[in-house]
């Protein structure tokens, strides 16, 4: 019986660059979501460790160790095999954190399979900055280098449509362009019951990697004016080191006409209208 599980795609709602360690990581405060798109991963039962890579956006993803998922299960127990099948529908290297929820995915799906504990959070961050706040999928406050988590009040029901140009942008290049390291924190994520509110609240709030970001690949300035061109879009705004950004809206309908209209005009874009997970205690839902 194959195990299975989702790797939903990450959400950087914003994200302050509050300083620099020594060994050259910033520093970072940032309000993290996760999205109902996603790859999906299926473990199976095998004496060696095995990986094949399918679905849409399967082209130009590693297949050796250097995949995530390899790195996570080696991580897990370096002498245990599975046989294990990333289906790829996020785009790589795109801001959405595709390679580190697929670590974090590996990661309980394989405790499962294996029957081992899950390794502490802190403790996956060998693997990726990103992949701490991806092993529990629920809205988070993240900070440190993406080690230190904290839990936000409810977040309202929302929407997002997520967009990517089609070009990679490398996270060290962006995090190197940027000018200043020294940003204030985010102030306390409030309690919002509607997705208006929790806009206007986001609107104070930055995407520090975005202008750096749209100097190394002007796509992304194209991609956050035809986002908040749309009628229903509350905020325009990159994710993570980009380029993809998302558009934030109340409910589906527009969402979904947000997307369709994006997706007509610019042929090579990936667009995606998703909705945002609420945290598992506000709606029951499986995120493995
Ligand atoms: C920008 C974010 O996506 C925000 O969620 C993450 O911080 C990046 O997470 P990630 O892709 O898992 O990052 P990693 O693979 O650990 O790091 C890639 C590179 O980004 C830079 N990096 C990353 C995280 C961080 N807090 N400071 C950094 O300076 C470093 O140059 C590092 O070599
Ligand atoms: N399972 C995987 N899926 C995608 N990329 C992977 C995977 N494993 C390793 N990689 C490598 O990791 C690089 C970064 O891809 P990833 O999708 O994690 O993007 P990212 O934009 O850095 O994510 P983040 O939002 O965490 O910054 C890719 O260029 C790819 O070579």
């Amino acid at each position: 019986m194959p195990t299975e599980g989702f790797a939903p795609a990450k959400v950087n709602l914003a994200l302050h660059v509050t300083g620099q360690r020594a060994d050259g990581y910033h520093l970072l405060d940032s309000l993290v979501v996760f999205a109902d798109v996603g790859d999906r991963l299926t473990a199976e039962a095998a004496d060696d460790l095995t990986l094949q890579v399918t679905g849409p956006r399967a082209e130009g993803v590693p297949t050796g160790p250097e995949n995530l998922v390899l790195r996570a299960a080696r991580l897990l127990d370096p002498s245990r095999g599975a046989r294990l099948t990333l289906d790829k529908h996020l785009p790589a290297a795109a801001g959405i954190g595709g390679g580190s929820s697929d670590a974090a995915a590996a990661l309980r799906v394989l405790a499962r399979l294996w029957e081992l504990p899950l390794p502490a959070a802190e403790a996956t961050a060998v693997l990726g900055a990103d992949v701490p706040v991806c092993l529990d999928a629920r809205p988070r406050r993240m900070a440190g280098i993406g080690d230190q988590l904290s839990d936000v009040p409810p977040l309202p029901p929302a929407w997002l449509v997520l967009v990517n140009p089609g070009v990679p942008v490398s996270t060290p290049a962006v995090f190197r362009a940027l000018d200043r390291k020294d940003g204030a924190p985010m102030p306390e994520v409030p309690a919002c019951t509607d997705a208006a509110t929790f806009a206007a609240f986001l609107l104070g709030l930055r995407n520090d990697l975005e202008p750096p970001a749209r100097a190394l690949q002007p796509q992304v300035s194209e991609v956050l004016a035809a986002l908040g061109a749309q009628t229903g879009c509350l905020l325009a705004r990159m994710s993570g080191s980009g380029a993809t950004c998302f558009g934030l809206f109340a409910a589906e309908a527009p969402a979904r006409g947000a997307a369709a209209a994006l997706a007509a005009a610019a042929a090579g874009w990936w667009v995606q209208a998703a909705r945002m997970l609420p945290a598992p205690d506000q709606e029951t839902r499986a995120t493995t």
